[in-house]
């Protein structure tokens, strides 16, 4: 048997896409909506199939000691499963914004000069090993009428395969290119170097991933990226915050789940409420386990008698690097600041732009706060686990932009397409 080729196969995905890409571009929105309620339905059918191909992966998974929180986000439900057919179905029942003209204006020459929603073409993505997302990422491709080239993590690889069986099913089930979404069949990080450095049949690169990954994407793509990168994100609990809304939002921003890039790393309180409210959130912590790395303030504070904490709480004093940690874990940075001003500056300093609230009463530093944190999501009195294509109304993501050109947040239909120019005349000239 021949050994497998990475660069032979990546070049043979390229330019399968591109051809793919050009059919896309022109196939109608009836066509694509076929496509996805399709897959949807195949998705539904294919539960045994998809659960044994899961399986492998969370058995090699659980033998190398992946993390708890890890395992977790590898795992392909019924209900996960449910959830990325829903979103199929959903994107079929939105409009479909390619070819859509806008901003159509006559100029003084007589010519009338608008712009076009049109597909990116091919977009290369590298990303995470969850496998709802090659699915989202397929549905997202087909509704803008891209091709993609999809690279999952390594530990996702057979759950992957199979789904991408599913999606090529469908494609070929409305008549549309199979080769609209094709999954790179090799773990090998080699097709990864060579999926960046193919600017003859990829126009974007999609990396989601953390700092290991876009070191390597940004010394070596030949292609522009948006980057989906780390969220070191952050709550504020500022001087008129209402309690109960705060403890809420907090807890729920750190412990609904501890893998994904929009849980909240940092939590800073205002001096003006940090002795009453910090006792109160950090019993929370100490109740599910959650470590508390705190400024001297709020090491005080929860050192106190008067905080009354369970003697197991994990009450340790932070470092210079856990303000910009991203744990990914039960683990979260604790400081008290002076108040919005110093909230402001320490967010902007430590984070990683991705997604900050702040839960206040205040008008005035809610809009401050809004206006002044640099980072793709800002939200007030709301849980930054918010941060999501689904919940923003997008129908699905293809993940959380913290580039700040093209698309930032999350991204859906409108950040996989681009706008051209339009030019309608009757035969005018330039003099
Ligand atoms: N902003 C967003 O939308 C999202 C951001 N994230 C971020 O991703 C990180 C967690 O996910 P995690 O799986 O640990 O991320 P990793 O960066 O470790 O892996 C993500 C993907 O990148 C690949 N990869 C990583 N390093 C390299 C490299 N040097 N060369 C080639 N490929 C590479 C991985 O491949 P392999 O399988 O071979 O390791 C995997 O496919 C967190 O920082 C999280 O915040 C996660 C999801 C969404
Ligand atoms: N959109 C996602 C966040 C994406 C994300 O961070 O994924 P992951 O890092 O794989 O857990 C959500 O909140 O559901």
């Amino acid at each position: 048997m021949n050994a497998f080729n990475v660069s032979e196969h990546m070049q043979a995905l390229g330019l399968q896409a591109k051809t793919a890409a050009f059919l896309m571009a022109r196939a109608d929105a009836a066509t694509k909506n076929i496509a996805l309620k399709a897959l949807a339905r195949r998705l539904r059918e294919a539960g045994p199939v998809l659960a044994v191909a899961n399986q492998k992966d969370l058995e090699r998974a659980t033998a190398a000691g992946l993390s708890a929180p890890m395992v977790d986000r590898l795992k392909l439900t019924p209900k996960v499963i449910e959830t990325v057919a829903l979103g199929c179905e959903q994107l079929a029942g939105m409009a479909d914004v390619i070819g859509e003209i806008i901003g159509m204006k006559q100029q003084p020459s007589g010519i009338r000069v608008g712009q076009m929603r049109v597909p990116i073409g091919v977009f290369g993505m590298i990303y995470e090993s969850r496998p709802n997302v090659t699915i989202e990422a397929a549905s997202l491709a087909i509704k803008s009428g891209n091709a993609a080239i999809l690279r999952g993590g390594s530990e996702a690889i057979e759950s992957n395969k199979a789904l991408a069986l599913l999606v090529s099913e469908a494609l070929a089930e409305a008549g549309l290119p199979v080769d609209a979404v094709q999954l790179v069949q090799t773990t090998d990080r080699e097709a990864v170097g060579q999926l960046i450095a193919m600017p003859e049949f990829v126009h974007v690169i999609i990396p989601r991933g953390g700092k290991g990954l876009i070191e390597r994407i940004s010394r070596d793509a030949k292609v522009p990226v948006i980057k989906h990168l780390d969220g070191n994100c952050h709550v504020y609990v500022d001087d008129t915050a209402e309690f109960g809304m705060a403890l809420r939002i907090v807890d729920n921003a750190k412990t609904q789940k501890y893998s994904p890039c929009n849980a909240a790393e940092g939590l800073l309180v205002s001096e003006v409420v940090a002795e009453d409210f910090l006792p109160q959130i950090a019993a929370i912590f100490a109740a599910k386990g959650v470590e508390m790395r705190c400024d001297p303030a709020a090491a005080r504070i929860l050192r106190s008698d008067e905080a009354a904490l369970d003697p197991a709480a994990k009450v340790i004093d932070a470092v210079e690097t856990d303000w910009s940690e991203e744990y990914l874990a039960a683990v979260i940075s604790i400081k008290v600041v002076a108040g919005v001003d110093e909230a402001i500056a320490h967010i902007n300093r430590y984070s990683s732009h991705h997604t900050d609230a702040i839960v206040t009463r205040d008008h005035v530093h809610a809009q401050r706060f809004l206006r002044e944190v640099d980072s793709a999501s800002v939200m007030v009195n709301a849980s930054t686990r918010f941060a999501d294509g689904f919940e923003f109304g997008l129908g699905a993501e293809i993940g959380i932009s913290t580039d700040k050109f093209h698309a930032r947040g999350p991204v859906g239909i409108e950040g996989l397409t681009s706008l051209k120019y339009v030019v309608l005349g009757q035969g005018e000239v330039r003099t």
